[in-house]
């Protein structure tokens, strides 16, 4: 029997990647699609390339029908309206994936000043696993609700957490610099993501005080142990889907000690023995001899990483498409663990 999953904030482009990856999953099917304005038409009249594929009718939210009919929601609304959102699917007994920022962090306080709301459902943060299977598969096996990673985060995470945990890496001297598709700031209508504006040209923003950056902190913290500190600056780079991480670390001292005086490229081997050693049983998850781009990944949940060494520091990069690993196809993988199918069902 399939799984029946309700999509809630279908109109929106993690939406029509979730319908687009369903379309073709072997255990499950999108039974309910919800939007405000456009319920009551066909979901591939907001989503032409749905044509054809996926004959459905967006509908108004109701909890209770999605309570009768589905196992599982995909929750693709933006923070606060969805807490409020999952709040009400929980209590109908529907497991929720949260691709909102709502459940991310560990700590309420630092929810509120980074996000500059009231959070709907306070009890639950610091309570719901993040849903990055790679390093917290158990938790999401028995999860009734998962806080999907950000876009950004999934980017650094991967790469920075197995070496904090393994000491191999300074946790206060890292620097963050990642470009982002445009897809990656939604599909409303906002002017600083308009053609005229993105095409022929990349910009930074929010320097300094992107709301990514306490995430990633959080969850190195959680994941490999001690505090970091890092400096991340986001930009916007003229393509459709994909980042591009480039991190830059220093070796700790006992990497500089074990590496001092091998190879030139001793440093460089031991991250790779390290990354992987750590996901030898993460399928998506590929550290990678050649430098990554994000056209390696693009419409894949795979991640691409690699490493060069530059004088005394390090350079990590990493690329995901933001749509997929970093939002639809980790929600896909997260909903298998959830369920029991292998994490690979539906994105292979
Ligand atoms: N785009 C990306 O790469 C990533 C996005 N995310 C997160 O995923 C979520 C969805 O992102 P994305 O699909 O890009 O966003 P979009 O802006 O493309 O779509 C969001 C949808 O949510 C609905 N919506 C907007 N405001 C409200 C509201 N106040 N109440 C109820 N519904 C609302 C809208 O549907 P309608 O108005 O038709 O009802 C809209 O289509 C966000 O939380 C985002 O931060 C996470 C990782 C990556
Ligand atoms: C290019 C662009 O604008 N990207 C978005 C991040 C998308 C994402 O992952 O955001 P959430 O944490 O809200 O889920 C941003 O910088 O806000």
């Amino acid at each position: 029997m399939s799984l029946s999953v309700a999509l809630i904030g279908a109109t929106g482009y993690t939406g029509l990647e979730v319908a687009r990856l369903l379309t073709h999953h072997p255990h499950a099917e999108l039974a309910i699609a919800t939007a405000r304005a456009e319920a009551g038409n066909p979901i591939a009249s907001v989503h032409p390339s749905l044509a054809g594929r996926l004959d459905l009718e967006l509908e108004e939210l109701d909890p209770v029908r999605i309570g009768k009919r589905c196992d599982v929601a995909m929750c693709c609304l933006p923070h606060a309206a969805s807490a409020e959102t999952v709040k009400q699917l929980v209590d109908v007994g529907v497991r929720v994936i949260d691709f909102s920022a709502d459940f991310r962090l560990s700590s309420l306080s630092v929810y509120e000043s980074w996000y500059g709301v009231k959070h709907p459902w306070p009890e639950r943060v610091g309570k719901t696993v993040y849903g990055l299977p790679e390093f917290f598969a158990e938790e999401i096996a028995g999860a009734d609700v998962v806080a999907n990673p950000g876009c950004y985060p999934t980017s650094a995470i991967l790469p920075l957490a197995p070496l904090i945990r393994q000491g191999l890496i300074r946790g206060d001297d890292i620097i963050i610099d990642s470009k982002s598709g445009v897809s990656g700031a939604g599909r409303s209508a906002k002017v600083g993501t308009l053609y005229c504006e993105t095409n022929e040209s990349i910009a930074a923003y929010s320097v300094g005080c992107h709301r990514h950056q306490p995430e990633i902190e959080d969850l190195v913290g959680r994941i490999a142990g001690p505090e970091i500190e890092v400096l991340f600056t986001p930009h916007l780079t003229p393509m459709s889907r994909g980042i591009l991480s480039t991190i830059y670390v220093r070796p700790s001292e006992g990497l500089a000690a074990e590496s001092a005086g091998g190879s030139s490229d001793a440093a460089v081997d031991r991250v790779m023995q390290c990354w992987r050693d750590c996901y030898a049983d993460s399928p998506f998850v590929t550290p990678v001899d050649h430098l990554p781009a994000t056209a390696h990944v693009a419409g894949t949940n795979y991640v691409q990483m690699s490493v060069r060494r530059s004088g005394e520091r390090l350079v990590l990069l990493s690329a995901i498409d933001n749509l997929s690993k970093g939002a639809s196809g980790a929600a896909v993988q997260n909903m298998n663990v959830m369920f029991g199918y292998d994490q690979q069902s539906g994105l292979g």
